[in-house]
């Protein structure tokens, strides 16, 4: 059996089709006003192989010059973000643990050979309030493991629908995406993996 490092829960198959269906027609929403672009690791420029977006008060962008961050607003368009739909505000109430809600959802689009490297999500100034992670399309190979990077890793597969909570301990629990399954789901018409986190950034 797959034990998972403290405080990080995986909740298989939390959202049917239906509503696996209705998310990401609000995400085509939030991509018509705030489309998605590609974001830059901080000091190399080097680009990022998920392409990002973002909905809510604030969203996580990165760049070269500026690295890291949470705004208000689009880095291309300088728009303000379009609003957190409802359904995401529900997801949000029913796994996450906190009477707060979330400020960011960050929108990352994997096409078949992007991947994200093990990382902490270290942001916010609210290190305390759980992450809600939402995976829908292609399966993914999911890794996690403790709160330094040299920690064990335990890797399992997020398929669509999924939901991960990283709570309490695992708050800090280093993560990433070592790859993409292509052709493992019909959700997404043209293919790919689309992964939703909603975030508290301010105390
Ligand atoms: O795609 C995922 O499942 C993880 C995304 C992630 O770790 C992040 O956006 O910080
Ligand atoms: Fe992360």
């Amino acid at each position: 059996m797959l034990v998972l490092p403290k405080g990080v829960r995986h909740i298989p198959g939390f959202l049917d089709r239906s509503r696996q269906e209705a998310l990401v027609e609000a995400v085509r929403h939030v991509v018509a006003e705030a489309p998605l672009y590609v974001p830059e690791m901080p000091k190399t420029g080097k680009p990022m192989s998920v392409r990002m977006t973002n909905c809510g008060a604030l969203g996580w962008v990165t760049d070269r010059e500026l690295g890291y961050r949470y705004q208000p607003e689009h880095p291309v368009s300088g728009r303000p973000w379009p609003p957190m739909p409802d359904i995401l505000i529900d997801i949000w109430r029913a796994v996450s643990g906190s009477d707060k809600t979330p400020e960011a959802c960050l929108i990352n689009f994997y096409s078949a050979e992007a991947r994200m490297g093990l990382h902490q999500d270290r942001d916010e100034r609210d290190l305390e309030t759980a992450v809600v992670s939402i995976s829908l399309g292609d399966s993914c190979l999911f890794r996690v493991g403790g709160r330094s990077r040299g920690a064990q890793t335990v890797s399992f597969r997020l398929e669509s629908g999924d939901v991960v909570v990283l709570g309490g301990e695992g708050r800090l629990a280093f993560h990433g995406v070592d790859r993409i399954y292509p052709n493992t789901s019909t959700l997404l018409k043209n293919g790919g993996r689309l992964n939703l986190t909603l975030r508290r950034v301010n105390l």
